[in-house]
Formats: C-alpha cells, sequence, structure tokens
C-alpha cells in the first residue's frame, strides 16, 4: 500500500476523525512548508475577549475560490485567490477524500507560545455536518479533543509533518479540539484546514 493511504480512524464516540500520518512525504511536505512560508500573506488579526483586543497568537490568511468570506472569533476574513502549491494540496486531497472544497484557512503557529483555543468548527456557513481536511507542515504540535458534554471523553494526537487529519459528521456538534502552548522550544509550524462554505 502506497504510503499517503496508511490511515487510522480514531475510535471516539460521537466523531468521526480519520489520520492519515504520511499523506505527504517528507521531501514534499518540506517543499510545501518553504514555499508556503515564503509566499503566504500571512496576517496578524486582533480577537477580543471579555471587551479587551489581543493580537491573536499565530498568523493566519484566508483563501477560496468562490469570494466568499469567513468569520469566526470576531473575526471577518476575505479570501485570496489559491495559489498554485494550494491548489496541488487541495487536488491531491480530493483524490482521497470525496469532497470539492472551496476555501483554506491557513495557521502559522510561529513557537510554542503560539496556539489556537478550544473550539468547534461549527460556524453556520461550514453547514450542518462539515468536513474539514486539516494538513500540518513543520514542526509537530499535539491536537487535543475533549467532548462537549461527557468530561471523561478526550484524546491526544501528535500532528506529524506532511499528515491530514479530516473531521466529519457529526465531530463539531459533540467536540472541541485545541492547539495548546507548549514550553518546549520548536520550530514553526504551517496548518491548512480546507472547507467548505457555501
Ligand atoms: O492547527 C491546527 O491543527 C488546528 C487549526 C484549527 O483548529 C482551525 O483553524 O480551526
Ligand atoms: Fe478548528
Amino acid at each position: 500500500m502506497d504510503s499517503a493511504s496508511v490511515k487510522k480512524t480514531l475510535e471516539l464516540q460521537d466523531a468521526e476523525i480519520t489520520y492519515y500520518p504520511t499523506f505527504f512525504s517528507k521531501e514534499q511536505a518540506d517543499i510545501y512548508f518553504e514555499v508556503l512560508r515564503g509566499t503566504f500573506p500571512w496576517q496578524q488579526d486582533e480577537i477580543t475577549l471579555f471587551g479587551k483586543t489581543y493580537p491573536q497568537p499565530r498568523l493566519t490568511a484566508l483563501f477560496g475560490n468562490n469570494g466568499k468570506s469567513y468569520s469566526y472569533s470576531n473575526i471577518t476574513m476575505q479570501p485570496h485567490p489559491f495559489t498554485p502549491e494550494l491548489l496541488q494540496i487541495k487536488t491531491t486531497i480530493e483524490k482521497e477524500v470525496d469532497a470539492q472544497f472551496t476555501t483554506c484557512l491557513a495557521n502559522l503557529y510561529r513557537n510554542g507560545k503560539d496556539s489556537n483555543g478550544w473550539h468547534s468548527d461549527d460556524e453556520k456557513e461550514l453547514g450542518q455536518n462539515p468536513i474539514i481536511a486539516s494538513v500540518s507542515l513543520g514542526a509537530p504540535r499535539f491536537f487535543h479533543l475533549k467532548h462537549n458534554t461527557n468530561k471523561t471523553l478526550k484524546h491526544k494526537l501528535l500532528l506529524e509533518h506532511g499528515s491530514l487529519l479530516l473531521m466529519q459528521g457529526k465531530t463539531q456538534h459533540f467536540w472541541q479540539h485545541q492547539i495548546p502552548k507548549t514550553a518546549k522550544k520548536i520550530e514553526e509550524r504551517i496548518n491548512l484546514t480546507f472547507r467548505i462554505i457555501a
């Protein structure tokens, strides 16, 4: 079997999550990391928490093929056109996954202090049971999951360079996820979350 299709289904209640640890080869993932790091229009947004504004603890960039904006946590982002590499990555994913993605939210975690707080990707524009395809490039980071109502249900997964994580079905109704900060001295990580915005 080709290493791109090695996959593991997480045995989690009320979730449909699949992890492909080696979706892209190391060589391909290295190239994507360098090109995306250097060419994306990374932006620093501000988030408002309890009436106070803070710089978001990571950089982001939004890409789309239908001009639709994406809003979360009081931020509305306007899409840039897909780049050639992003289109290549999207096409590779669409050969494995039966979905046509319209949008990609990219995150750049500059070091271990950058993070992504607990949330579900349940914005209205993503539809009822959204499918989200999440590519990781660069430094590995832990991905935490917790169930909304059953506090005993939790999971941790290391998202490796060149991996793909798929979340679908009712996952966003029942689970939240985060990328926690880490005190380890670590390098940059890029995450690409492909989504469908109708
Ligand atoms: O960086 C990650 O792996 C997760 C990103 C994420 O949850 C999001 O952008 O909604
Ligand atoms: Fe998310």
